[in-house]
Formats: C-alpha cells, structure tokens, sequence
C-alpha cells in the first residue's frame, strides 16, 4: 500500500503536454520511416507540482470508461478516453471519418500517427481552459505508444482493471450509449457460473434513465465477431503494455469482483482513496 500511496502523489510536468505530443508526433514519423526509437528526451523543463497523470489498461468491456469517469470527478483532473475521441472524429464529416469507420469496425487499432493527432489536440483543447492533469482510457495501446508517453511526460500510476472474458464478452454486447446525451449504459444482466475455480460473478443491468430509454444505440464495432478480434488485438497488441509498467513498478492490477456496487468501494479503498474527500479537506 505504501508504493501505491507514494504513486498517487503528483510528481513534475512539462509546461504543455499537448505541444510534447506534436514533437512526438513528428518523432513517431521518423520512427515509422527509419526504424529506430527516439532516445533523446523530448523535454527537460519540469515544473515544481502538477496534477495526477494516470492510466487505466483493461481488456474491451471490462468498464475502464466507467471507473475512469467516476475517478476523474472524485480526483478533479480530465478523464480522455481515446476511443471516445476517435469515434469523436468518425461521426464528423472529417476526411479521416472514412478510413476510421473501415478500421473500428474491423476491431484493429488505428495508426499511433492518427492518435497522437487526436490526442494532442484533445489536451490542446483542455489546457486551453486551463485543465491539468489526466486520466488516461484507452492509450497507451502499444509498445510505440506507451514509449512514446513516457518520453514526453510521467505517469504516475497505471491501473490495470480485469475480469473473465465470457463477462467481457456478454458486457460489450449489452453496452448502450445515450444517442443525445452520451451517457453509457448496460443493458445486460450477467449470471456467469463458478467454473475451472474461477468464482461465479453477477452484475446488473446499468439501465437508463426513462428520457435515454429511447434514444439508446449500439457501437458499430460492439458486435460478437467484432469484438472478439478486439479480444485477440488487445493481447497481441496492448498485454505487452501492462509488462511495460510492470517493470516500472507502476502497475496496479485490479481483479474487478463484480458490477459496480462491489468494485467502486474496492476500487477506491485499494487506491488508498475511500476517504480521500476527507483527507482532501485536512490538508486544505
Ligand atoms: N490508443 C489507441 N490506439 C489505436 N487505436 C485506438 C486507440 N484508442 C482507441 N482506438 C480505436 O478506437 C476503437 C475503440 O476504442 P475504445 O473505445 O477504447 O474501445 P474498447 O472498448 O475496445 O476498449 C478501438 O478498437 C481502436 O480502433
């Protein structure tokens, strides 16, 4: 607990994170046409104090959206989901939306070119209002990516969430989102037996409230077949990524025990935050 206790605390950041990006983003070009990894850091200008910058992994489905969300509220610093951001992009009429939609409903990664894009003019946008900090869903997905994070800034924590994949699987199927107001849900009710001694897990529907019940809709890529290749990129791709965090001793994993009700307190109290309100105001 104690590493964990020392994780949370903000350490030094660059001035802007977004402008770090854009340089990475040329440097990830020159990764793509020579080969070679970037070793030279990116900055070298770290302020005294900055906010939490963390990182939720977690295999499609497992609700890294949904605890990242509630975590970003209770901490005070931006949750950026970078799926959210690319399916941001494919419902504009963007030149990008095209080629995007081919690649999401395939259930592949899309290129780190196109997400640092994104990404860097996300945390533009947020530094503009004057956000700081983040917590991270969705990215680093890769090797390169989680590479190319650590060159420009440090990350604090990295929370990794799990759960068996006959549940991911009946979760991604049951996911809704508010067509007006962008609110998630869950339709699906899940009763997955106790088996090979794994225990058996139940949660409830996470059902809208009557003004959503009609507008819900389904993601494009959230079908059974679609799905699974996510299942299978995921491993190939983003497992490596937990390994990289592990070796830095950042890495946190979280056996998820069932819906929310019984994760967010465990969530929370293996975080050291169940009374971080209280804590919070001591120190103000
Ligand atoms: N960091 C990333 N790198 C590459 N592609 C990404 C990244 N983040 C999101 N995407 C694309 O957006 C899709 C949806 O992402 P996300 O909402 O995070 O889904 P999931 O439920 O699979 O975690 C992914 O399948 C992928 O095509």
């Amino acid at each position: 607990m104690a590493a964990i206790t020392r994780l949370l605390k903000p350490s030094p950041s660059p001035s802007s994170l977004s402008s770090l990006f854009k340089q990475s983003l040329s440097t990830t070009t020159a990764i793509v046409s020579d080969n070679i990894h970037p070793h030279q850091p990116l900055f070298q200008d770290p302020k005294p104090s900055r906010n939490f910058q963390w990182v939720f992994l977690g295999c499609p489905g497992v609700g890294k959206g949904t605890y990242a969300s509630r975590l970003s509220n209770l901490l005070g610093v931006p949750h950026i989901a970078t799926g959210d951001l690319v399916r941001h992009e494919l419902s504009s009429s963007g030149p990008l939306s095209l080629q995007l939609a081919e690649i999401v409903n395939q259930g592949k990664l899309v290129s780190d070119e196109i997400i640092f894009n994104l990404l860097s003019k996300r945390l533009e946008a947020g530094e503009s209002k004057g956000e700081s900090g983040f917590i991270l869903d969705g990215f680093p997905r890769t090797i390169r990516q989680a590479e190319i994070l650590d060159e420009v800034t440090e990350i604090d924590l990295v929370v990794n969430l799990k759960l068996r994949e006959d549940v991911l699987v009946e979760k991604c199927l049951g996911r809704r989102i508010c067509s007006q107001c962008g609110k998630g849900f869950n339709v699906a009710s899940i009763n997955a037996k106790a088996e090979n001694g794994r225990p058996g897990m139940s949660m409830a529907p996470l059902l809208p409230p009557q003004h959503c019940a009609s507008k819900l809709i389904t993601r494009a890529d959230d079908t059974e077949q679609v799905v699974k290749e996510r299942l299978r990129v995921y491993s190939e791709k983003s497992q490596p990524v937990e390994d990289f965090y592990k070796s830095q001793g950042k890495l946190m994993e979280f056996d998820l025990p069932g819906g929310i009700p019984e994760s967010w307190p465990k969530l929370l109290e293996a975080l050291n935050l169940d009374d971080y309100e209280v804590k919070r105001s001591a120190v103000a």
